[in-house]
């Protein structure tokens, strides 16, 4: 799915002749508007051109610009005061008006649909629609439908050929424009056509034979059709059946539930319903009710094999749901890159949501639980498949659009994520049907996914190998998840498997604890890591760490960290030694100076138990400087400063090679701040080779099984640690 940039924002930009031109936003009648010879020609122009261009290329996604949110229409179109095009102002919202629209013209389909359209009183315009499902006729406003369009935004779209305005009438919400039926009595007069079709029968037909073409969407709107107008009760089980099937190939499961339901005859036969019923809402993850409707079938059909097969499956992801007893080696095996929505329950209750003393809702332990135990593992409510970080964002968003559009009863959960401050204030509204559509901000929609979605690697595992390609990540909205708040030194590491969530406590949390998360690798210096939370969530952390470096530590302190970080960057220009790299020994001295100046401004008192984030970058070098020389007992004494540094309670004396002691332990100091990274893994795996290279067995057994427990929070699951020499 291609991706088109969200518009600039309404600013001032320079004219021609360099001089700076303000774009009019002003509301004004529109000056010269073409006529409808023009426009049909024009556009016509704009068909032609798309018809010689090479098929199913994919549809752009025209993502929201925040700066210009507004909200979408509540209204019903019978509530609106239905106004002629010529009413139409530009850059006005028209709040309380609507529009009843013949589309005169086969669409463009580029980000929107866009149509020429033709009132009553036989003015014409340019609509663009966007946002609508694939799912839904409307997303091709095929020729000759009438369509009602609430509280319109009519809109500059820029300069036509000769230097005049092009006007359109833009529909970002999908809720603001809906399909009218053509029987039905709000279409005026000059623009009514009759039925297309007679009798409900004709209309089944018409359906059937969209079906067999694969037009699914053309075969809802048929046997829509035929329901309204068959006469006969009898007839319509039928039709229920069909467009329930329908709409579970187009996996609007909620339709799919309700149609099965309605075309029960209190029959034997009914186990079709039941069965269409169980699988749409295991399609709506909703596993319990799945099994009562696949039950019900079973009771009705007991030897059908296709019923025994999703009742099986239906009993699998409850037991998921209820023990989190999964085997996540062999989901690793069934991972690919087509492969990466993985048929699995949600295990959520180690944790409830409620209130945060830090902001909204937060999410809590519901039983105390020890380092390195599942606190939840969730399945993405919505992740596409698309792993290209250019496209990634828009394609999560165009997602969300679709699945709420198509199953509204999701529309509860994900629209109640906080979606960061809004330009005006939310609607009660939201997500309920009006005209028989869930009314869908998009704004909101692009908010919520902006503040709450994660970015995820095909797996966890797979993107710690060197040989892991940079940056292909997807971007998916856990709702669960959604409630964690942040905190630079959580109690808690996230990784993925496929679309799944796996969340792993890495400190002890007591029941009644909040669980927080980082949402991204922090930065070491405070102000610089809080600025990324502030522009990106509007928030300052107060985690114990940032108000240990923000408030208790002076500024001068401060500044003087900076100050040698800075100094050290600036030696090592960014690079970790690798094994082979010969470091010559003046650079390793200076570095290690520096180093210790930079330990030393760390106050005792305040980082007594706590990461020094500082120190990281160089403590790590050293373990590759000294590494490389295979200078055993430095290696070591780096890598436990390594340890140290991101907050692991080390024993007095573990820097010399010749203290024996156990890392295995580091993971369960009650009181130590602690930060788990892949970082830490590698640093207790050069310890090992160092206690190996000095004839250590033991201390560097005990270090290989620290590594295999802290590889195992960083990916999820127990992993072999020559993955990350792949
Ligand atoms: C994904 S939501 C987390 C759940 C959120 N508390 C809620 O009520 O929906 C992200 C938002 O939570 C808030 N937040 C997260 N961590 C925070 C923290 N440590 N302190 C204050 N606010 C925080 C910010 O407003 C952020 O934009």
């Amino acid at each position: 799915m291609a991706v088109v940039l969200p518009s600039p924002p309404v600013t001032a930009s320079p004219g021609l002749d360099g001089v700076v031109t303000k774009p009019d936003t002003t509301t004004r009648a529109p000056r010269v508007k073409p006529t409808k010879e023009d426009l049909l020609k024009t556009h016509a122009v704009h068909v032609q051109k798309q018809a010689n261009s090479p098929e199913n290329a994919p549809r752009p996604v025209k993502q929201p610009n925040l700066a210009l949110a507004y909200p979408a229409s509540t209204k019903s179109i019978r509530e609106v005061d239905i106004i002629p095009l010529s009413q139409l102002e530009v850059n006005s919202h028209h709040r309380g008006s609507g529009l009843i629209l013949k589309v005169i013209s086969p669409p463009f389909l580029g980000a929107g649909a866009v149509s020429i359209v033709e009132d009553e009183f036989g003015n014409v315009d340019k609509i663009s629609i966007y946002n609508q499902n694939d799912s839904s006729i409307l997303s091709g406003v095929p020729e000759g439908c009438i369509i009602g369009v609430k509280e319109p935004y009519y809109t500059i779209n820029g300069k036509n050929a000769d230097g005049s305005e092009d006007y359109m009438i833009c529909v970002d919400h999908p809720s603001d424009v809906t399909l009218i039926r053509f029987t039905d009595p709000i279409i005026p007069e000059p623009l009514r056509l009759g039925p297309l079709l007679k009798t409900a029968e004709d209309w089944k037909k018409a359906g059937d034979t969209a079906f067999l073409e694969k037009d699914f969407p053309t075969a809802v709107f048929c046997y829509t059709e035929a329901l309204d107008c068959a006469e006969d009760e009898g007839f319509k089980p039928s039709i229920y059946t069909k467009r329930a099937g329908t709409s579970l190939i187009l996996g609007r499961y909620d339709s799919a539930k309700e149609d099965a339901l309605a075309s029960r005859t209190g029959t034997s036969t009914d186990w079709k319903a039941y069965y269409t019923a169980g699988r749409a809402c295991y399609g709506l993850c909703n596993y319990s009710e799945s099994k009562e409707y696949l039950s019900k079938a079973l009771e009705l059909n007991p030897t059908n094999p296709a019923i025994k097969k999703e009742y099986e499956r239906c009993l699998a992801r409850l037991h998921e749901e209820e023990t989190g007893d999964y085997d996540f080696e062999a989901i690793y095996k069934s991972l690919s890159p087509k492969n990466v929505h993985l048929d699995l329950g949600s295990f959520t209750r180690n944790t409830e949501v409620k209130a945060s003393p830090l902001h909204g809702r937060g999410l809590f332990a519901t039983k105390d639980l020890a380092p390195g135990d599942l606190v939840f593992a969730e399945k993405a409510t919505l992740m596409p498949n698309q792993y290209e970080p250019m496209r990634a964002s828009a394609a999560l968003y165009a997602l969300t659009v679709r699945q709420l559009l198509d199953n509204p009863s999701l529309c509860k959960s994900v629209l109640q994520l906080y979606p960061g401050e809004m330009t005006y204030e939310r609607n009660p509204l939201e997500g309920t049907l009006v005209d028989g559509v869930p009314v869908l901000d998009v704004f909101v929609i692009e908010g919520l996914r902006n503040k709450n979605c994660f970015s995820v690697p095909l797996s966890t595992l797979e993107d710690t190998r060197p040989t892991a390609q940079e940056g292909r990540q997807a971007k998916g909205l856990w709702v669960h998840a959604s409630n964690l708040n942040h905190a630079c030194v959580p109690n808690t590491l996230r990784s993925f498997l496929g679309d799944m969530l796996i969340s792993r406590a890495t400190r002890h949390i007591k029941a009644g604890e909040e669980i927080f998360q980082q949402y991204v690798p922090v930065k070491s210096l405070p102000d610089v890591r809080n600025g990324v939370y502030k522009d990106g969530w509007g928030f300052e952390c107060s985690c114990t760490l940032c108000v240990a470096e923000l408030k208790q530590s002076s500024e001068a302190s401060r500044e003087k960290r900076k100050d040698l970080l800075a100094q050290v960057e600036k030696i090592l220009n960014k690079k970790t030694p690798r094994a082979k790299t010969i470091i010559p020994d003046a650079t390793i001295r200076s570095v290690d100076k520096l180093m210790k100046q930079l330990e030393e401004a760390h106050e005792p008192e305040i980082y007594g138990r706590l990461p020094r984030l500082t120190l990281i970058y160089g403590s790590n070098w050293l373990v590759g400087a000294y590494r490389g020389k295979k200078n055993y007992s430095k290696t070591i004494r780096h890598a436990v400063k390594v340890l140290r540094n991101f907050g692991f309670e080390m024993p007095q004396g573990a820097e010399s090679q010749d203290k024996v002691w156990d890392p295995r332990q580091m993971f369960f100091s009650e009181e130590w701040h602690s930060l788990m990274t892949i970082h830490v893994v590698v640093a207790l795996r050069r310890l090992a080779e160092a206690y190996n290279g000095l004839g250590k067995k033991e201390m560097a057994e005990r270090s290989v099984e620290a590594a295999e427990f802290g590889y195992m929070l960083v990916t999820g699951f127990k992993n072999d640690l020559s993955n990350l020499d792949r």
